[in-house]
């Protein structure tokens, strides 16, 4: 399809608008009509820049309070839209957008409307324009498509059709199936847009909470197919008022912008596979989603000095040094199924990750069956790859470069436990080291630290391209400022990422980010089969962990009915709890490294199916008070 999309979603001049949005490959823009007021050019000097950069002008808006005004009114808004047709002339753009009207003086008449919208059609067709009646959620007397169709229809002009915008029928809960009724070629633009769903007012969650398909929680894919149902061919574009949108560096918002546009044609694509053996527009078709089954190991980026800081801190979590690289200053510990990477190689990619953020998360392995298709997905969803230099006899591990930069790798599931680490380790399983098992199995979840504006861009990085369904997103209190955090797991729950932002600059979460810059592993959850057990090793190997007060206890026995036993002994060990109708979860947080990065172990007991999110600000209370 045409891709295009709104000036208003990114930050910058319209000049670095444009250059970002060329970048990110798109077709067109929707140009804003403030973004015009302020540039220092004519409307020739745009469109030669517009075309220099490869793109079109799809779209001139918005033109406001037009139908159903008074006489008066209505006449001097013809007159102004003279002026704007002699602009969208100048500049190449071939169509307006005219949303319905927000004014108290609007007049409930959809016969007026129709005919007060026939006359600016007519204006138009004179020029060859075309004009779009839109539906504003908040319209004074059309907020409704179907409402705004009845109009159009009536209208009855070929250079007027009609606008439609996911958001405005998405947040009234107005149902989408009657857009593919509509003939597709009276459909003159489609705005696509997502957003949370938020119990608010509908023109601030309109003009502040919009978000790319794909990040929020509407159901875009069902509405995008509905209009394609109706046969529409014209432009796919994004129009977006986010609040944080407006300070992200445009580069990064541009690439999310067509990441979201081409996971929502595929994603539409496949729903309307079975049903239309004709399709009338190409809509992407990327490789499919690689099913992942694990994490298979966490790379922490070191120096000399760290790495054997590190050590302790490893062993001491029960992990046994197994290996050393073949060719490189990095070490293998494992425990469980669990694999941890240590890279003190000086000039490599971890080295980079380790100067510019401290010891840190540089990458993780995730398991799948096919990990060059697993590339090519990514790839083809806009994410770079990423090929590190491979030494004799060593095995070359597909990765992909996530947003922040550190590395995800794909880990073939057939080399089995130990294909990769026999391939470019020498393995010594039985050297005798300090550290005793503590019975940690696997990889739980990894939770990230991310700046404000990295949240939407990793919800839909994860989607996209590693098939990951975000969870709920909720707030959590710290001493010094609300978290927010949203999980994200594969379908059978083997690869979890937790994503948390901080929305204060106080909070432990913030002063992390700052130090690390932001995108860094937060926390590192492994799992036991008893956790108790796992506490008291773990213990015994000097590993400390964050105290709990007494009352959360006494609290919890109030909420939750437990046998007796079982809260003495989570009191006695600092033990957390947290029970959902699938099941429970028990855990308990280290100690932070380095101010830093900390771990956590975790009991799944049935299918929990969450990360103890209520207990994290007893965590957060507790690092405060140390
Ligand atoms: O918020 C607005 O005013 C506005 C303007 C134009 C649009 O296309 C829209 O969806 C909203
Ligand atoms: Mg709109």
């Amino acid at each position: 399809m045409h891709r295009s999309i709104a000036t208003v979603s990114l930050s910058g001049t319209l000049r670095q608008k444009l250059e970002a949005v060329a970048a990110a490959g798109f077709d067109g823009i929707e140009l804003f009509e403030a973004d015009f007021i302020n540039f220092k050019g004519t409307a020739t000097e745009l469109r030669g820049i517009v075309a220099d950069l490869g793109l079109s002008i799809d779209l001139y808006q918005p033109f406001r309070d037009f139908e159903g005004m008074p006489e008066p009114q209505f006449r001097r808004s013809l007159e102004r839209a003279e002026r704007k047709f002699d602009l969208m002339e100048a500049m190449g753009a071939p169509m307006v957008l005219c949303c319905s009207n927000t004014s108290p003086l609007a007049m409930d008449d959809p016969a007026l409307a129709a005919a007060q919208l026939h006359e600016l059609a007519e204006r138009a067709a004179r020029r060859n324009l075309r004009v779009g009646f839109e539906a504003l959620a908040w319209g004074r007397h059309t907020s409704l498509y179907g409402q705004a169709w009845d109009i159009v229809k009536q209208a009855d002009h070929p250079h007027l059709g009609l606008i439609l915008d996911s958001f405005h029928t998405l947040s009234l809960k107005d149902d989408p199936a009657g857009i593919a009724e509509i003939p597709g070629e009276k459909i003159f633009f489609l705005q696509m847009a997502d957003a949370p769903l938020l119990a608010m007012d509908v023109l601030q969650w309109a003009r502040h909470h919009r978000s790319f398909p794909g990040q929020g929680d509407f159901d875009v894919t069902g509405f995008f197919t509905q209009v394609l149902r109706a046969g529409y061919t014209g432009p796919l574009s994004l129009e977006i008022f986010n609040d944080i949108f407006r300070e992200t560096p445009n580069r990064r918002t541009a690439v999310d912008a067509m990441r979201s546009l081409l996971y929502l044609e595929s994603e539409a694509r496949q729903r309307l596979a079975a049903e239309q053996p004709q399709q009338r527009v190409e809509l992407f078709n990327p490789p499919p989603v690689a099913a992942l089954s694990g994490l298979s190991f966490i790379e922490f980026a070191a120096d000399e000095a760290s790495a054997l800081a590190l050590d302790t801190l490893v062993r001491q979590l029960g992990f046994r040094r197994i290996g050393k690289h073949r060719s490189k200053a990095v070490t293998l510990y494992r425990q469980g199924e669990i694999n941890f990477i240590v890279n003190a190689q000086p000039d490599s990619f971890a080295r980079g990750r380790f100067e510019a953020h401290g010891t840190s998360v540089c990458a993780l392995g995730v398991r799948c069956a096919d990990p060059l298709a697993a590339v090519e997905r990514a790839t083809a969803m806009r994410s770079k790859r990423h090929d590190s230099p491979v030494g004799p006899n060593e095995l070359r591990v597909p990765a992909v470069v996530a947003p922040g930069g550190n590395l995800i790798h794909f880990v073939a599931e057939s080399l089995g436990a130990n294909g990769l680490y026999e391939a470019d380790f020498i393995l010594e399983e039985d050297a005798p080291t300090a550290g005793n098992d503590a019975g940690l199995q696997q990889i739980d979840h990894v939770a990230l630290g991310l700046a404000l504006d990295q949240l939407d861009t990793w919800v839909l990085f994860t989607r996209a391209v590693l098939g990951l369904e975000p969870g709920e997103s909720l707030e959590l209190a710290d001493p010094f400022g609300l978290i927010r955090s949203r999980g994200v797991a594969n379908a059978e729950r083997s690869v979890r990422l937790v994503l948390n932002v901080s929305l204060s600059q106080r909070t432990r979460t913030a002063r992390t980010l700052s130090v690390t810059g932001g995108g860094a592993v937060h926390h590192i959850a492994l799992n036991c089969e008893d956790i108790f057990e796992t506490a008291a090793k773990l213990r015994a190997n000097g590993t400390r962990f964050v105290p709990i007060s007494d009352n959360y206890y006494d609290d919890l026995a109030t909420r939750i009915d437990l046998a007796p036993e079982l809260q003495e002994r989570m009191r006695a060990a600092g033990v957390l709890f947290d029970r959902s109708p699938a099941g429970d979860y028990l855990h308990i947080y280290t100690e932070s490294f380095e101010g830093g990065l900390f771990f956590e172990v975790a009991q799944r007991i049935g299918a929990y199916d969450a990360y103890g999110a209520l207990n994290a600000p007893a965590r957060m209370a507790s690092q405060a008070q140390d």
